[in-house]
């Protein structure tokens, strides 16, 4: 024969405690939402009816929850009072009904975490003639039921509906009137019902708040600044009917960096589920902090967190698309405060436009990138025939920006985050498109050479500085370029970055265009090392070339070159480190010298 199982209740209310909900406070969330569902059930039968619930309480011991809602009969407190895991809220198939909040059949349970017994007095509203029950269970896992007697009815109970009655053996806090007065704000806020808390001496009513899209601009603005702490960009209305879902998405003024975890507000039915929920965002749209109430998604057992769901990854999805659409449409109709935005979120937007093709096409249309030539927006770089050529760092950019202004060579300053992803996802998008990072050869190839006569005249000097750098492996060279006040140009061999994303993009190129691609890379003649370029034009250079004192000439170029090597952010190897040191006191110790 099968036994039934035999349930422990208080360990079980200690694992409810313990493990389920973060603290036993749940449990005013867990009546009030009992008290909603059963108003929701009842306003089937009879939409006009009244819609209360009250949580009246002597502030340490006693606590006396009302609700108008549809109550229960005598078989029904035995069927779903007495039995845990039992409840009204699911239909025939044991899927959950849409329109009430409950669905695990254990949420009375939670009361036990802050009394001994639960007593529930309660009228049914199907029948005019229903009697009143009373239902007493104890945590010691017993429980009775009765029908009540007209004098046996307590004074204070009005039918139809329910009463439950907790009282604690010691003093419970969480009877403290203003307790439950702010844990009935936290949870309930938004329901549609008349909630009021009272004491001897105090009666407040509470609930029935308008949800941040019910309000105007301004209220939305004075929500977002309260509730999330910034006065937003913009406001973005989510409305979803298919998931049943409403909300709003406030974008952030500033600050927002896509590393950063955004926690957003969720209520299911009108009910908070939590505030801290960080998945419901693509995270692309790390710039919005969003508010939601929905009909269908779920929240987990303890009802403080959702599945992870299809529904939830469906919202996502659509949260998403109401992103996108606002930025679109802000581009198409307020183009200033467009640009304004992408600005604002320059990173983010790079980082979302390298896996979002949309995204792309605004940045690449809207967002200004430094270039050698000022800036520029990729659109109008990639008009240029030469297409986008880039230095992969800010120093290489830095160091390479005067000689190629001067030059009115465009090289982009691809050296901030994202950037190269998002050149390497524009040459996909646009395979004739030549994108590359910059090579030290066409720099080279850009300033101007000496003629054989001309460079004659340098020659024992290129000699003299060669051998002052023979231990840094460099090629020292010499062109005529602007500026003339830099006498020395250090152009360091690139990473091979640039090469990395030719070679992606040819992987992915179909045959003909991979073959064009290579061609491209192999189009500027390769340079081996790193090119120390002396200008003719400068002064200090030519003086330096008709010295003819070698220690003068080392000691100069060695001086350029740590120069050179430190503006440029690059590692000193220890011998560098020495020079510079040498140098200097060398100069210093030269000029004081020369006054003695
Ligand atoms: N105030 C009430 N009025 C009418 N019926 C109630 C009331 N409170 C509880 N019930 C009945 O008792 C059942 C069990 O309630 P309980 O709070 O334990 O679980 P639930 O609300 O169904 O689900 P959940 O565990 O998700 O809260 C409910 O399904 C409902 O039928």
């Amino acid at each position: 024969m099968a036994n039934h199982f035999q349930v422990n209740l208080s360990g079980l209310v200690e694992v409810l405690s313990r493990n389920l909900y973060s603290g036993p406070k749940v449990f005013i969330r867990e009546l009030l939402q009992n008290g909603f569902d059963a108003i929701t059930a009842r306003q089937k039968l009879d939409p006009t009816c009244p819609a209360e619930v009250c949580f009246a309480t002597d502030g340490v011991r006693r606590l006396v929850v009302t609700d108008s809602g549809i109550g229960l009969t005598l078989q029904q407190t035995k069927d779903l009072l007495a039995s845990i895991g039992s409840t009204s809220k699911r239909d025939e198939l044991g899927m959950a009904r849409a329109e009430f909040i409950g669905q695990f059949g254990i949420g009375l349970l939670s009361c036990f975490m802050v009394t001994q017994t639960i007593v529930v007095y309660s009228q049914s509203a199907t029948s005019p003639a229903a009697e009143v029950v009373c239902w007493r269970g104890s945590g010691d896992g017993t429980w009775e039921v009765q029908t009540l007697a007209p004098s046996e009815i307590p004074a204070d109970f009005v039918g139809p509906g329910t009463m439950i009655v907790l009282k604690s053996r010691g003093e419970e806090p969480l009877f403290a009137r203003k307790t439950i007065e702010n844990l009935i704000v936290e949870y309930g806020a938004h329901l549609p019902v008349s909630i009021t808390v009272k004491d001897a001496e105090t009666t407040s009513s509470l609930g029935a708040q308008a949800f941040p899209w019910e309000l105007s601009k301004l209220e939305q603005d004075k929500w977002c600044s309260a509730n999330f702490g910034f006065h937003p960009f913009d406001r973005i209305p989510l409305d979803f009917p298919e998931s049943g879902t409403r909300g709003m998405a406030f974008i952030l003024p500033e600050g927002a960096h896509p590393g950063q975890t955004l926690k957003h507000h969720v209520y299911v039915h009108n009910m908070l589920v939590s505030k801290t929920v960080t998945n419901l965002v693509p995270e692309w749209a790390y710039f919005v902090r969003v508010i939601v109430d929905s009909q269908h998604l779920k929240p987990t057992a303890s009802r403080e967190s959702l599945f992870d769901d299809e529904l939830l990854e469906n919202l996502r999805e659509q949260i998403g698309s109401g992103v996108r659409a606002w930025l679109a449409k802000l581009a198409a109709e307020d183009f200033e405060l467009f640009v304004k935005f992408m600005r604002t979120h320059m990173v983010g937007m790079k980082a979302l436009a390298v896996h979002d093709a949309q995204t792309r096409q605004l940045v690449v249309e809207t967002i200004p990138f430094e270039t050698t030539l000022g800036f520029r927006t990729l659109n109008e770089i990639m008009s240029l025939e030469q297409g986008i050529i880039y230095s992969r760092t800010t120093d290489d950019f830095r160091s390479i920006a005067a000689v190629a202004e001067a030059q009115d060579l465009l090289i982009v300053n691809g050296g901030y985050a994202f950037d190269e992803q998002l050149f390497a996802q524009v040459k996909l998008d646009n395979p004739a498109l030549n994108v590359r990072e910059v090579k030290v050869s066409e720099i080279l190839a850009s300033l101007q050479a000496l003629d054989f006569m001309e460079e004659i005249n340098y020659l024992t000097f290129l000699e003299h500085a060669s051998q002052a750098l023979e231990s840094q492996k460099v090629d020292v060279v010499i062109r005529s370029f602007q500026p003339a006040s830099m006498p020395m140009l250090y152009l360091p061999q690139p990473g091979g970055a640039g090469k990395e994303i030719e070679n992606k993009a040819a992987k992915q190129a179909d045959g003909a265009f991979a073959g064009l691609l290579e061609n491209m890379s192999g189009s500027v003649t390769a340079v081996a090392r790193d090119q120390v370029v002396f200008n003719a034009q400068s002064t200090v250079v030519n003086q330096l070339a008709n010295l003819a004192d070698t220690s003068t000439i080392e000691l100069a170029v060695r001086g350029f070159y740590v120069q050179a090597l430190l503006s440029g952010h690059h590692p000193l190897t220890p011998e560098v480190k020495h020079w510079s040191t040498q140098v200097f006191s060398e100069l210093i110790n030269r000029s004081i010298n020369s006054f003695k």
